[in-house]
């Protein structure tokens, strides 16, 4: 089975709305909405990935992060390992260089929105962290 392992970051505003973006309806867990990031490369940083990704995906530069959570999800065709980071202050502006459309959404309205069935432990990591 496939393995993959994820760097994904919770990015926060200075009014602590998160970002949240869709995936593509055409790619594994399309049009859910999730966390931004991507897949670790070979011999790559976590830190260096989730920049990489950010920047890729964003245009934006993280600033500073610190780990959330880690989390293990098999969905039968593939098992990830979600590595997650907040991330507290990032540099640009965001916008989706993928054509994905993004979302700033407060705490309390993360439930709204369907993600994929791994990230079921994040928005209660989410609601502990920032109270
Ligand atoms: N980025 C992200 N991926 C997630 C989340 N939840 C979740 O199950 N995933 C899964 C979906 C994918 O199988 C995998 C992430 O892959 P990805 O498609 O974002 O990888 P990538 O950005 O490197 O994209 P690509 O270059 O492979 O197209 O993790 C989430 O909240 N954010
Ligand atoms: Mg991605």
């Amino acid at each position: 089975m496939q393995r993959v392992h994820v760097a994904v970051g919770v990015i926060l505003d200075p009014q602590q709305n998160i970002l949240l973006t869709r995936r593509h309806g055409h790619v594994h867990q399309g049009g859910l909405w999730e966390f931004p990031g991507g897949k670790v490369e070979p011999g790559e940083s976590l830190a260096t990935a989730l920049a990489r990704e950010l920047r890729e995906e964003l245009d934006i530069a993280p600033e500073r992060s610190s780990p959330l959570l880690a989390i293990h999800h098999d969905y039968g065709d593939k098992s990830v390992l979600l590595d997650v980071h907040v991330v507290w202050q990032f540099s640009g502006e965001p916008r989706g260089l993928e054509g994905q459309p993004l979302a700033w959404v407060p705490v309390a309205e993360l439930q709204d929105y369907a993600f994929p069935a791994a990230n079921e432990p994040i928005i209660p990591a989410i609601r502990e962290l920032l109270g």
